[in-house]
């Protein structure tokens, strides 16, 4: 196991300089070689199995692990074993929660460039982006460390000096099951909130990207939660299945597909489980001729191009009022072309090659049908090879800007997941409004304008969870993050988490005699 290294001073250093096991987590060489399960507050093999799975490093193509999905029994112990913990953790005061999550984010903080160098290599975002990642998952712990240690009942004064209290109390073990995108960050958010509360956590991640989340469970035992409160059990469909239907699993959080999320919701209806739901988007992102013409382009590039455009909340439909349209489109062009495309471990590189070959291709597929639906390519869209041969493997394609588009294309009603930015002209707010919102997802969208009064007119108009007004993508957790529509339902970060991960006891006290009609 890699502990700390005082890992903030070591990023300073030039990797050769780095201690040997942290070095040798370098492009075109990482392995993964320990148990990928979690389980008792120790890594370990699982005791039963639905399948193998492998999982690839994109910047190279090449397999780093191969591994388990966990079956019905493994599923089975994790959630006993969340159980038993629960038991322990749910009678700590708030106080006591919050000093072990404090610590876990101190942990974090420590460590980030080693769990940020392992998401780079599994992911194949920039290692610059994967800091950030990091940042907002210890911030994310931080935050809820807070609210642990404040969260309250009420009191209600009833006739004759009888009165009734309510408690926040936990639900108990809930299930976590997470997307391939942000594989640290949304095991963060997830577990963070949960525990803070007093649940315990059993965390799926998704079969591409497996092996962060153990960095995670490492990081809590570590930091003194007790053993069993954060498990993870790999696998695909089938694990998600058996853990979603196993009887002792109070909740269900999901980030993932829509499709997903239908089966998700299905399956806790049969329990009666509350679910939250982090699905998909399209969202709408609309650029008013009155804005700042470099925080626009600023922005659009941040709605399309983090993550290789793997971001759920990406502004992919930019509305552009006609009078800046060409000035705009120049603009975002010249700045697409100039981003460097890479190994996603080097300092300068901005866009990592996307999660697997197949997404690839069907991120290519994207813009292969909008130019056949008459869409105009003016930049990327095509497979890049970097001229590092270690990396000819990869998956790395050029991000691409269409022009040319219209309402009704697969490429603007679709969601991509890929660097693939549609501009659409416009000239009226209420034309665009009525465009932005013609869509099943409401996820997020943004506006850019320099009149305060249509800014905050139009955001309240969008039928979506998450706007932003000059600005986009930006993912403060104090903020609560989800989607309406078919983006699905419940919300992450902020205050109102708390709500989604506990339920409420009234508690109705008598202080006289017992009025009978009998
Ligand atoms: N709203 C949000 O916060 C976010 C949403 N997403 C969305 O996620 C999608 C991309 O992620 P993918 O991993 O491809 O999504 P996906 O829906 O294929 O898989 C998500 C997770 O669900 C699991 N799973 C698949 N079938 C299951 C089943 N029948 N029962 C239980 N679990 C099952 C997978 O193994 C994985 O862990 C995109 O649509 C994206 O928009 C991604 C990140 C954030």
């Amino acid at each position: 196991m890699l502990l700390g290294y005082g890992l903030a001073a070591l990023a300073r250093l030039p990797r050769s300089l780095w201690p040997a096991s942290l070095a040798a987590m370098s492009t075109g060489t990482f392995v993964v070689s320990q148990p990928l399960n979690y389980r008792g507050g120790a890594r370990v093999d699982p005791a039963d199995s639905s399948g193998t799975e492998k999982a690839f490093e994109p910047a190279t193509g090449r397999v780093i692990a191969t591994f388990t999905c966990s079956g019905e029994k493994e599923v089975n112990l994790a959630v006993q074993d969340a159980k038993a913990a629960f038991k322990i953790w749910s009678q700590k005061s708030g106080m006591e929660r919050c000093r072990i999550l404090l610590e876990a984010a101190r942990i974090i903080r420590e460590r980030k460039d080693e769990i940020a160098t392992m998401e780079t290599i599994n992911n194949g975002k920039s290692i610059f982006e994967a800091r950030w990642d990091i940042d907002t998952s210890w911030q994310c712990l931080e935050y809820y460390a807070g609210l642990a240690g404040s969260m309250a009942g009420e009191y209600i004064q009833l006739p004759g000096g009888s009165f009734g209290y309510t408690r926040r109390e936990p639900l108990g073990v809930c299930v976590g099951i997470g997307a391939w995108n942000y594989p640290f960050q949304i095991a963060c958010w997830k577990s963070a909130p949960a525990l803070a509360c007093g649940n315990a956590m059993v965390f799926k991640p998704s079969p591409f990207t497996p092996a962060s989340v153990l960095l995670l469970a490492e990081i809590y035992t570590e930091a003194g939660v007790p053993p069993g409160l954060f498990n993870v059990v790999q696998g695909g469909a089938a694990t998600g299945q058996l853990l979603c239907q196993h009887p002792d699993v109070a909740k269900v959080s999901f980030t993932g597909s829509v499709p997903t999320g239908m089966k998700i919701m299905e399956m806790a209806a049969k329990g009666i489980k509350p679910v939250t739901l982090e699905l998909g988007g399209k969202s709408p992102l609309i650029i008013f001729s009155d804005c700042d013409l470099e925080n626009v382009v600023k922005g659009a590039m941040m709605a399309n191009f983090l993550t290789q455009g793997e971001v759920c909340c990406n502004g992919t439909r930019v509305f552009v009022q006609r009078e800046i349209l060409d000035e705009f489109t120049r603009e975002v062009v010249k700045r697409t072309q100039k981003i460097k495309i890479g190994d996603p471990l080097l300092e300068d590189t901005r866009m990592g090659p996307l999660i697997n070959r197949p997404h690839l291709e069907r991120v290519l597929g994207f813009v292969k049908l909008a130019k056949e639906q008459g869409a105009k390519v003016l930049c990327g869209g095509d497979i890049h090879v970097p001229e590092d041969p270690k990396l000819k493997d990869g998956y790395y394609m050029r991000p691409c800007v269409l022009t040319n588009c219209r309402d009704d294309m697969t490429c603007v009603k679709e969601e991509i997941f890929g660097p693939v930015m549609s501009i659409l002209p416009f000239d009226t707010e209420a034309e665009v409004l009525e465009r932005a919102n013609d869509t099943s997802f409401g996820l997020a969208a943004g506006v850019f304008t320099r009149d305060i009064q249509r800014a905050h007119r139009v955001v309240a108009k969008l039928q979506a969870g998450m706007c932003f007004i000059n600005n986009y993508n930006v993912s403060p957790v104090e903020l609560p993050f989800g989607g309406y529509k078919k983006s699905g339902f419940g919300r992450e970060n902020g205050r109102v988490a708390i709500e989604y991960y506990s339920q409420l006891k009234t508690v109705c006290v008598e202080m006289g005699d017992v009025e009978s009609v009998f």
